[in-house]
């Protein structure tokens, strides 16, 4: 057996969050278009008497808001791994995290998308990703993109992908909250929202088929004006602070913005790399340095980095 084995898995950004009823069991139907975005969490499994974990920064921020127990999701998808597949070892995990906690970037389904594809290495499984995907889809809606990776059009609770085709890649400005947002939070203002306006969903509304459209292209001002997100409303009730960090990237150059997820991040779209780099010193002085990340979409799922032979 190896002696341990290291995993990264990425960050995502929603270009696209369509947000339907709420459904019998507790979830909403989704149309989202996930792109997975170079910000990264890295998991090593090792070998342990007991199931373990640990966590630092990769980055100087704020990791206090994550669980060390079995409720961490890289330790559950370790261990449903291991369940699943009759291993009897346990493994202790240690979480290096690119991602902010609770930001609506998906950093804990990328450790638990990072665990499963370490685990997996570790006990010489070839799961698969169709396998170890089905299985992220029991810890949460957003694990099977984070194995996947690149940009894909997820349905049903997010879990649902099909890839979509990019033929550029995009520059990203992220502005992290200044507090962690709830997900089931930020999905039951919107529920109140909604009924407050007497709004529902709109589904099939050609808003997907611009963003597969600008996608295609490659067009990041097209990109601009097809990004949108049915979550931002109740986020930005929630945080009033990210109506003003949007105001604040537009009027600093963004080719467009908008609310990661269910925030609190805030996505700002630059026309290339320099430009990202541009926008993120304008910001820095409004903002904050310590608030601000540059990063480039689509990058690859969760993989193997450095086995490391015993
Ligand atoms: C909103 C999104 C958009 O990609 O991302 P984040 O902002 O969390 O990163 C996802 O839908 C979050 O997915 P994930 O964070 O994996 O959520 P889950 O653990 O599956 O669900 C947590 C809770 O969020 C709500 N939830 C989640 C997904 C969904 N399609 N409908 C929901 O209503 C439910 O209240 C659920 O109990
Ligand atoms: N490995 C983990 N990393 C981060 N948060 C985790 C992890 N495991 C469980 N959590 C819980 O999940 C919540 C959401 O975290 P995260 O995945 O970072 O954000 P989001 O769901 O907004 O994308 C955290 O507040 C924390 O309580």
């Amino acid at each position: 057996m190896r002696g341990a084995v290291t995993a990264q898995a990425p960050a995502k950004v929603n270009l696209l969050l369509q947000v339907g009823p709420l459904r019998e069991d507790g979830y909403h139907d989704l149309v989202t278009v996930f792109q997975a975005v170079s910000l990264h969490e890295e998991v090593t499994a090792a070998p342990a008497r007991e199931w373990g974990i640990s966590v630092e920064s990769a980055d100087g921020t704020d990791v206090s808001g994550v669980p060390l127990d079995s409720s961490n999701l890289a330790l559950r998808a370790a261990q449903l791994l291991a369940e699943r597949r009759g291993v009897d070892e346990a493994v202790h995990l240690h979480v290096r995290k690119g991602v902010p906690v609770a930001g609506g970037m998906a950093g804990g389904s990328a450790d638990a998308a990072a665990a499963l594809v370490a685990c997996d290495a570790l006990w010489q499984l070839h799961s698969g990703l169709d396998g170890l995907a089905a299985l992220g889809a029991e810890l949460g809606s957003d694990v099977p993109f984070g194995l996947h990776g690149r940009t894909a059009v997820g349905t049903g609770r997010g879990e649902q992908l099909v890839p979509v085709l990019t033929t550029a890649s995009f520059a990203w400005v992220f502005v992290l909250g200044t507090a962690g947002l709830s997900t089931p939070a930020v999905f039951r203002e919107c529920d109140r929202l909604r009924a407050l306006d007497g709004a529902s969903a709109q589904p099939g509304d050609g808003r997907l088929e611009a963003v597969e459209l600008a996608l295609r292209g490659g067009d990041a001002e097209a990109l601009g004006r097809a990004l949108s997100n049915d979550l931002a409303d109740a986020a930005c009730s929630l945080a009033p602070e990210l109506g003003r960090t949007l105001a604040a990237g537009r009027a600093a150059g963004a080719v467009a913005g908008l609310v990661s997820g269910s925030g609190p991040t805030v996505a700002l779209l630059a026309d290339s790399p320099a430009g990202a780099q541009r926008l993120a010193a304008e910001l820095a002085p409004v903002v904050g340095p310590g608030r601000l990340r540059t990063a480039t979409g689509p990058v690859a799922g969760a993989r193997v980095l450095e086995p490391v032979a015993s």
